[in-house]
């Protein structure tokens, strides 16, 4: 008998804990008026109180992608999971209607395992009224001038890929949204680790810049970036198609600079360069760098025929609207004349949220633009780029930023004088 007792303990301790953390991660989370609501609203049979948390904890990462989309495919137009209130949507008419919105501006829960990284700021606040400070979520060398390399550089990277990998795996787990939970769990452990490296390099970089700024008496703009991973979307696409795309963007660049190196670009010449900004509307459709917006609902949603009740969660997948052949024909095909004027006319203009939509969206988007295209100007005109993986070899994987799972993303770079 006690021998027995003795065996099954971890597994009763075990069960008991997940037991706990789920109740206490639920209890609080969903109002009664939610559980009678949701069921009047489409989605898939869930379990009682924790909804589709087991199947998305159950997940691996790049596996959620594949569960909305198949979740959306069958319930329209939108798919709730019962008795947790999250939703996930597509159509542009009903994503206008909650971008657009000040009654929605409250990021969804999504963001909150961010915060420890973070820290409040404008990215992660409940209202851009709130908001005292920004915060720096990047510091790399385009936003403060910060070079990358040796030991520290190293360190920092690994960091940044760990705490995405743990702000990931929190957003999937509901036994660590409790933060007493997370915090004596493995995971809490390596996160305070990763942010530790994260907030002290972050730290030396404000120093360095804060000694610097008094020496040279120049205006220092906190700036956050995080557009790391979508200069080398332009890539991701069929080895050939990508050659002729970087040829025609070289031509491009050629037309405006002629022969010589081009040093000094100015507002009036990225304004010419109308081929690269289709290149890099269409590398942002099909990659997204944030796949995903949330929100949390502070207030009932009322679309068309459904309300969606207060204290609920909204996803809006752009990365699966992007790619729905309703909006955009042949979508796996990269296109860059999808964004003509003549054939952008018409399209709804919540079809296309790369950089979000309303009062809540990305204040980096023409800074992001620009710098884009000043750095592909200089890497296109020295380089040659050529695709090795195909695009279905790569599979994306939304490590709060979308990127390449295993970065698996191979590109052959040859100088261009010598590829002629
Ligand atoms: C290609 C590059 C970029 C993309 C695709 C992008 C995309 C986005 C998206 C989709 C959001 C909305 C997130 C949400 O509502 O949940 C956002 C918010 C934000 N972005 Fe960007 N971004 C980029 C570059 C930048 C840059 C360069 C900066 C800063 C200079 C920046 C600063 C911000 C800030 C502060 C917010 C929060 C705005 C708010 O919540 O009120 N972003 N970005």
């Amino acid at each position: 008998m006690w021998l027995m007792i003795l065996l099954l303990a971890p597994f009763l301790l075990i069960f008991l804990y997940f037991f706990v953390a789920l109740i206490i991660c639920y209890k609080w989370d969903t109002p009664k008026r939610n559980y009678v609501m949701a069921k009047k609203l489409p989605g898939p049979k869930t379990l009682p109180i924790i909804g589709l948390a087991l199947d998305i904890a159950l997940l691996k990462p790049h596996e959620l992608n594949d569960l909305c989309s198949a979740l959306l495919a069958k319930h329209k137009p939108f798919s709730a999971s019962r008795s947790m209130g999250s939703l996930i949507k597509l159509s542009p008419g009903d994503t206008k209607e909650i971008l657009k919105s000040t009654k929605y501006i409250s990021k969804g829960l999504e963001y909150f395992p961010i915060i420890p990284w973070l820290r409040t700021g404008l990215l992660t606040s409940k209202g851009k009224a709130q908001v005292k400070t920004r915060p720096i979520f990047t510091v790399h060398k385009t936003a403060m001038g910060t070079k990358l390399h040796g030991q520290e550089g190293e360190e920092y990277i690994k960091a940044v890929t760990k705490a995405c990998a743990m702000v990931m795996k929190r957003a999937q787990d509901p036994t660590l949204f409790n933060d007493y939970f997370f915090y004596f769990s493995w995971s809490g452990y390596q996160t305070r680790k990763c942010l530790k490296t994260l907030h002290q390099f972050t730290e030396n970089v404000i120093k360095e810049r804060r000694a610097e700024y008094r020496k040279k008496k120049q205006n220092l703009t906190d700036l956050q970036t995080d557009n790391n991973e979508s200069s080398s979307v332009i890539l991701k696409k069929p080895r050939r198609e990508a050659e002729l795309e970087s040829d025609k963007v070289v031509s491009e660049i050629e037309d405006i600079f002629g022969p010589q190196e081009c040093k000094d670009i100015r507002k009036e010449h990225l304004k010419k360069m109308e081929y690269l900004e289709k290149v890099l509307k269409e590398s942002l459709r099909l990659y997204p760098s944030v796949p995903y917006i949330s929100r949390w609902l502070e207030q009932d949603l009322v679309l068309g025929e459904y309300t969606i009740p207060a204290q609920s969660n909204i996803g809006i997948m752009s990365y699966l609207m992007h790619r729905s052949p309703e909006l955009y024909p042949d979508p796996e095909k990269f296109d860059p004349e999808r964004f003509s004027k003549e054939n952008s006319a018409g399209r709804h203009p919540f079809a296309y949220i790369p950089f979000s939509a309303g009062p809540r969206n990305c204040i980096g988007q023409r800074f992001a633009m620009m710098e884009e295209k000043v750095i592909l100007t200089q890497l296109l005109r020295k380089f040659r780029f050529e695709a090795v993986s195909s695009p279905d070899q790569v599979k994306c994987i939304p490590y709060v930023v979308l990127r390449p799972l295993n970065s698996e993303l191979m590109v052959r770079i040859t100088p261009r004088r010598n590829a002629e």
